[in-house]
C-alpha cells in the first residue's frame, strides 16, 4: 500500500495521543507535521511523551498547509478549530478525516459542497468506534418497530459539546426510518427547564450526562406496548476508535467528496 503522508491537529489531546500510537505503528502511514497550539517550531520528539517522532509542529494551519506536503489531515481538537482547520484543509487539497464533533447541519452542507467543487475526500465521523456504529444501525432498524425513543449519551465531563455528535447522528438515522412523533403526555409540562432534554426537529429526545470516569457511552431506549429495547455501546478507552480512525484514513484517498458518518463507509 502507498505510503499516506498525515498532518494531525491535537497531538496532545486524549484522542490526539492515540492517533500519534497509530500513526507511528502504522507500516505505510507517515506522520510529516502536526498542528497545535503550543510546542509551535519545536519538533514533537522534543515534546514530553513523544519520543523519536520527528514531524514538525505549526500552529497556523495555514503556514502548514502551505510548506508540508500532504495527504491527509487528521483533526482532532474543538468544534471551534476543528471546522477552521478542516475547511483550509479541503482548499489545499489535503483530505480531512475529522473525529472533532459540533458541526451543525448548515456547516455540513457548506463543506459537502466545498469538497464537491475541488473534487476532494472529505471523511466527518461523529463516532470512529464499530461498535457505535453497529449501535447507531440496530437502533436506525428497530425504529421501524417502535414509534418512541429517547437517547440517553453519557461522556466524560471535559467534553465541549452537547449533545454528543454520535447522539445527533443516532436521531437522524432514526427519523430516516421513523414518523416525526411528539412523545410523552401531550400535556406535559417541564416543572424544572430541560428535565424532558432536548428535542430534535422530529421530536426525538436526547439526554445529555456529563461525569468524571466515564469515556463515552449511549443507550437508545425504545418503549412499546408492554415491552422496551434497550440498545446500548460503551467505549472504555480511546483506543477503541482507532481502527476506525485507520480505515477513515486509507479510505479517504479513493474519495473526492464528503462523507458524513463511518456507517457509510463500514459494510
Ligand atoms: N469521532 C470520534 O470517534 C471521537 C471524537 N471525539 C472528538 O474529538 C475531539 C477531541 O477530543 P479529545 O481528544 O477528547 O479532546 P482533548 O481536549 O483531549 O484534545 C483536544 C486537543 O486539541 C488541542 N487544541 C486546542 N486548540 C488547538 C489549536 N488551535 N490547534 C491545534 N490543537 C488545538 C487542545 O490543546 P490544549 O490541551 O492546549 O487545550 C487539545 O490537546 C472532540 O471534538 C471530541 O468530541 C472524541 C472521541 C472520539
Ligand atoms: O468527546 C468525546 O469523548 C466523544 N465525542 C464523540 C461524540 O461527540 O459523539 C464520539 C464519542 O462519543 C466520544
Amino acid at each position: 500500500m502507498k505510503n499516506i503522508k498525515i498532518i494531525l491537529a491535537g497531538p496532545r489531546g486524549r484522542m490526539g495521543k492515540e492517533a500519534v500510537d497509530l500513526i507511528h505503528n502504522t507500516e505505510h502511514f507517515q506522520l510529516v507535521a502536526c498542528l497545535d497550539r503550543v510546542n509551535e517550531g519545536k519538533l514533537l520528539s522534543e515534546v514530553e511523551g513523544f519520543p523519536n517522532i520527528d514531524a514538525p509542529i505549526y500552529y497556523d494551519p495555514r503556514t502548514c498547509f502551505q510548506e508540508v506536503e500532504a495527504d491527509v489531515l487528521i483533526d482532532l481538537t474543538t468544534p471551534e478549530i476543528g471546522k477552521i482547520n478542516t475547511k483550509l484543509a479541503v482548499e489545499y487539497g489535503i483530505r480531512p478525516v475529522v473525529g472533532t464533533t459540533g458541526f451543525n447541519e448548515e456547516e455540513l452542507k457548506e463543506l459537502k459542497d466545498l469538497a464537491a467543487s475541488k473534487k476532494v475526500g472529505v471523511i466527518i465521523a461523529p463516532n470512529f468506534a464499530v461498535g457505535a456504529i453497529l449501535m447507531m444501525k440496530f437502533a436506525q432498524m428497530a425504529a421501524k418497530h417502535f414509534q418512541d425513543v429517547e437517547i440517553m449519551e453519557l461522556h466524560h465531563d471535559r467534553k465541549l459539546d452537547a449533545p454528543s455528535g454520535t447522539a445527533i447522528k443516532t436521531a437522524e438515522l432514526i427519523s430516516k426510518t421513523r414518523e416525526p412523533k411528539r412523545q410523552g403526555h401531550p400535556e406535559e409540562e417541564e416543572t424544572i427547564q430541560g428535565a424532558r432534554g432536548a428535542e430534535t426537529k422530529d421530536g426525538i429526545r436526547i439526554h445529555s450526562v456529563r461525569l468524571p470516569g466515564l469515556v463515552a457511552h449511549q443507550e437508545v431506549m425504545f418503549g412499546g406496548e408492554g415491552q422496551s429495547l434497550t440498545i446500548r455501546h460503551d467505549s472504555y478507552n480511546r483506543a477503541s476508535f482507532m481502527s476506525g480512525v485507520k480505515l477513515s484514513v486509507e479510505t479517504i484517498m479513493n474519495l473526492e467528496e464528503l462523507v458524513y458518518g463511518l456507517e457509510n463507509i463500514i459494510e
